[in-house]
């Protein structure tokens, strides 16, 4: 019996021919396409800086969390292991788990009791579903993706009672990455075949590096909201670097002191 250690012990395979370009890499585009994320933790970072300083331990524990999800990536599809599966799907859905515990609005809570039991309920939910990756990692996957119709959602709700243009413009470029991203994944996943038939199995890198960029966008949106609700000596204004002006630009949220009046 091969070890859960062992190359090619997944219950998955990506489209992507294995041991193509490298003897020690199994899948060698699906894995050095996760530099995206070794590049976003750094970049989340240092662009929202001004929020970082005043919310350091959910920015360095979230963007520390997405980094290690690059390594596990980088390792499972390297080795192609049922542990780089499992540490892949974990680091997902664990930091999805803190990124919610920090950032979803406490207005959606009920008030009273409910608030603990819910609470409570999250934390149990996070729990099962971890011990239901170690037996179907395959569903897993699955059923991470689901939960970003519940961030669509939550999204959508905030934005009825936003006015700023460029919140609602920000969202929807997230929205296109996002849809990019996830035709990319199924594509992988469903229509294997015909990718191959073309010599093009390679949607899944494409997927990283999507998946990546609208979480550039989703990142400032949070934060902006953060702001909005739980930082009331501050105005979230929502900026381009390197400038509003370049063709290439990346989101980052500034926050403005309002004037004080002496
Ligand atoms: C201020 C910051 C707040 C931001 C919170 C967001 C936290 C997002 C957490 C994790 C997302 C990482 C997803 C990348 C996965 C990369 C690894 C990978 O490719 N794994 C596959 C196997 O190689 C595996 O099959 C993938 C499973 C699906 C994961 C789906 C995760 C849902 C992420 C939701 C992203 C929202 C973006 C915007 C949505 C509108
Ligand atoms: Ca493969
Ligand atoms: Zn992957």
């Amino acid at each position: 019996m091969p070890s859960i250690f062992s190359y090619q012990s997944a219950e998955v395979d990506w489209c992507e021919g294995n041991f193509e370009r490298s003897t020690v890499i199994a899948e060698y585009y699906n894995t050095i396409s996760n530099v995206s994320f070794f590049v976003l933790s750094p970049a989340l970072l240092y662009l929202n800086r001004q929020y970082r300083q005043q919310r350091a331990l959910p920015m360095y524990i979230v963007s520390g969390l997405l980094f290690c999800v690059g390594i596990f990536s980088t390792y499972f599809h390297m080795t192609l292991s049922y542990v780089g599966q499992l540490l892949d799907e974990l680091s997902i859905l664990w930091t999805l788990a803190v990124a919610y515990s920090f950032w979803y609005p406490r207005i959606y809570f009920p008030r009273s009791f409910l608030s603990g039991l819910l609470q409570r309920l999250s934390g149990v939910t996070t729990v099962i579903s971890t011990l239901m990756s170690f037996i179907k990692p395959a569903f897993n996957a699955y059923v991470l993706n689901c939960i970003a119709f519940h961030l669509l959602y939550l999204t959508w709700r905030e934005l009825k009672k936003c006015n700023d243009k460029r919140v609602h413009r920000m969202a929807a470029v997230m929205v296109l990455w996002w849809v990019l991203a996830i035709s990319s994944w199924i594509s992988d996943r469903w229509l294997c075949g015909l990718w191959q038939a073309i010599n093009f199995p390679y949607f899944h890198s494409f997927w990283h590096v999507l998946i990546a960029m609208s979480l550039l966008y989703c990142c400032p949106l949070v934060i902006y909201f953060d702001v909005s609700y739980e930082m009331p000596s501050f105005k979230p204004k929502l900026e381009y670097w390197p400038s509003d002006s370049w063709p290439v630009v990346v989101p980052y949220v500034a926050l403005e002191e309002p004037h004080k009046q002496c």
